[in-house]
């Protein structure tokens, strides 16, 4: 709980007004309970035992005072109190996902986007709820306590300590109940996380859980994750309810002791007027509620609590890819010296040496496995060698800044992101689009008589993941896409595989006749697509077993003479 305050509390810094709107609403309302809790006296001393008749009707404009008081605070605490817990959840969601956004690739192959969704929304709602209205129970409750408990002394501190003396018995249940709900809490925002997951998962591959009639499947799957998510919520509630009973209950006792000893002070020693013990007795079931408010924010508070630890544990994650500093302008060449690479024990790269240079296309291929798209991923830095090192115009990739790295990179995988928005919007992607380079590029991917024979051209909206497009359409605005950035290195990832033999060929015609200004990585099972290419490197199970022209490999390179063989079988 200290925790949660220490991350919370300096957020609070930036909103000194709200805080001082809340103070004062804070004050007026729990001032005004009170001032009703005393009001009791004069109105049973003074109206009805000493049959005061002006007091009759000053009385109520005093009440009605003290309601509008307490009407007029809470709404200026609460207002004040939720646009400061609102505004710092908004912060914390940008925060959290800017963070995300900045993590290695490999936090991101350890963590389930469904995992990720569920900490920045669900999580972060559990905090909101804690900070911007159970906190603000909790303070303007414990203002009205102390008030309340004012009043109480006032009236008769003897009784106050009868009654009083009740209230550590409270204290150790709403500990132990306190603790159990932080830990299912815990077990609960867990299954939640999997229940978003799986509907990620299921939305995500919808098209094959069709084809493989398979929904029946995923729906028993889902069920199960929901059943458990159902019992333990209803668990949560369970102890979170066993809370108000045994608090009623203590009240009770110190109510009942109240009666006994005020009574006896009232009618036998006469310590008390009755006046006195009624406003002492308002007072005192007037605090039942505060604290029984108190005992349940302070529950959800535990729930808040676990939900921070989740937040935390992705915001302690810290990039082991660290940017350098050296601005990267038009690459010359690029030199891979006896790298290897490993996802924490697996080596996947071993050894890797090759270099290229502007205006070579360098093809490669292998088995699937053999470790390809790796080595773009050292390009790219989204990992690392843990011996070796690639160099980009002669400096160490891990000196470069890694916005001027990847700015000069495009590369084009078979996972093609297209979003809801505009050709051009998807073309020019993260930068406005300029029309004119936009269909240039369009050209190029051999999509632009396809393009502008739609109604609305380029200003054509694309579907969620393309799917008004065909497969080979998709591939050509991707391509298109990594050639309107101008990249120095063009990485195509089995990037025409979709593609008809027409379409591929012209697109690898647009490649060849742009490669005297690019390096140009292409990997590709088909060798018809890397034929051509200056240079082809052979993997093998994280090695590279040969490179050269094709027909030095035809000649030399069994490997490659066994994949060829195996190609053109196909
Ligand atoms: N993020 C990752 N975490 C752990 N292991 C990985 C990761 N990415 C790839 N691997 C493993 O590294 C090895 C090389 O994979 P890589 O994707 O580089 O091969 P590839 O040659 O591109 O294969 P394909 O032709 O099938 O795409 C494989 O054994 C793969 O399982």
């Amino acid at each position: 709980m200290k925790k949660f305050f220490k991350t919370y509390l300096p957020y609070y810094r930036d909103y000194k007004v709200k805080i001082v709107m809340a103070i004062i609403g804070m004050l007026l309302a729990s001032g005004a309970t009170a001032a009703i809790a005393y009001l009791v006296k004069p109105l049973m001393d003074r109206i009805f035992v000493e049959q005061d008749i002006q007091m009759l009707y000053i009385l109520p404009i005093f009440i009605i005072l003290a309601f509008v008081g307490k009407g007029l605070g809470t709404f200026m605490q609460s207002y004040a109190l939720s646009f400061i817990g609102q505004d710092i959840i908004r912060k914390l969601r940008n925060r959290m996902l800017n963070h995300m956004m900045h993590l290695d690739m490999d936090f991101h192959f350890r963590f389930h986007s469904g995992e990720l969704i569920s900490r920045i929304s669900n999580d972060i709602l559990r905090v909101q709820t804690a900070i911007s209205s159970d906190l603000a129970v909790v303070l303007r409750e414990l203002v009205t306590v102390l008030a309340l408990l004012g009043v109480v002394i006032y009236q008769s501190p003897t009784l106050a300590l009868y009654s009083l003396i009740i209230i550590p018995l409270a204290v150790y249940p709403v500990e132990v109940i306190s603790k159990k709900i932080k830990k299912l809490s815990h077990k609960s925002q867990e299954l939640n996380s999997d229940l978003i997951s799986t509907l990620s998962e299921i939305f995500a591959n919808y098209e094959m859980i069709k084809s493989y009639n398979a929904q029946e499947y995923e729906l028993g799957n889902f069920k199960e994750r929901n059943k458990s998510f159902f019992t333990t919520n209803i668990k949560t509630v369970k102890v979170q309810q066993m809370l108000i009973p045994i608090l009623e209950l203590v009240a009770a006792i110190a109510i009942t002791s109240v009666i006994i000893i005020g009574g006896r002070e009232v009618l036998i020693t006469k310590e008390l007027t009755t006046g006195e013990f009624f406003s002492f007795l308002t007072a005192l079931s007037l605090l039942i509620d505060p604290l029984r408010r108190i005992s349940t924010a302070y529950s959800h508070l535990q729930d808040a609590v676990a939900a921070n630890e989740r937040i935390e544990q992705i915001l302690q994650y810290k990039p082991m890819i660290i940017s350098g500093d050296k601005i990267l302008k038009n690459v010359q060449n690029l030199e891979f010296e006896n790298v290897t690479l490993k996802y924490g024990d697996t080596v996947a790269l071993e050894n890797i040496s090759f270099n290229a240079k502007k205006g070579e296309v360098i093809g490669l291929v292998g088995d699937s496995g053999g470790g390809k798209s790796s080595m773009v991923n050292l390009i790219l830095r989204f990992y690392d060698p843990v011996e070796g090192v690639v160099k980009i115009n002669g400096i160490d990739a891990r000196e470069i800044d890694v916005k001027s790295l990847r700015d000069r990179i495009a590369i084009v995988t078979q996972r093609i992101y297209i979003s809801n928005d505009t050709i051009a919007a998807n073309i020019a992607y993260g930068v406005e689009p300029d029309e004119e380079k936009v269909i240039e590029a369009l050209k190029k991917a051999n999509l632009w008589e396809f393009v502008n024979s739609l109604e609305n051209g380029i200003y054509t909206v694309l579907s969620e993941g393309g799917t008004n497009l065909s497969g080979g359409q998709r591939q050509r605005i991707a391509i298109a896409r990594a050639l309107y950035k101008s990249p120095d290195i063009l990485i195509l990832d089995e990037a025409t595989s979709a593609l008809d033999n027409k379409s591929e060929a012209a697109i690898i015609e647009t490649i060849y006749a742009l490669k005297k200004d690019l390096i140009v990585f292409m990997i590709a099972h088909r060798l018809t697509t890397i034929e051509r290419a200056d240079k082809i490197l052979v993997f093998e199970n994280g090695h590279i077993v040969c490179q050269g022209n094709k027909e030095q490999l035809s000649k030399d390179c069994d490997t490659f003479k066994k994949l060829y063989h195996i190609a053109s079988n196909i």
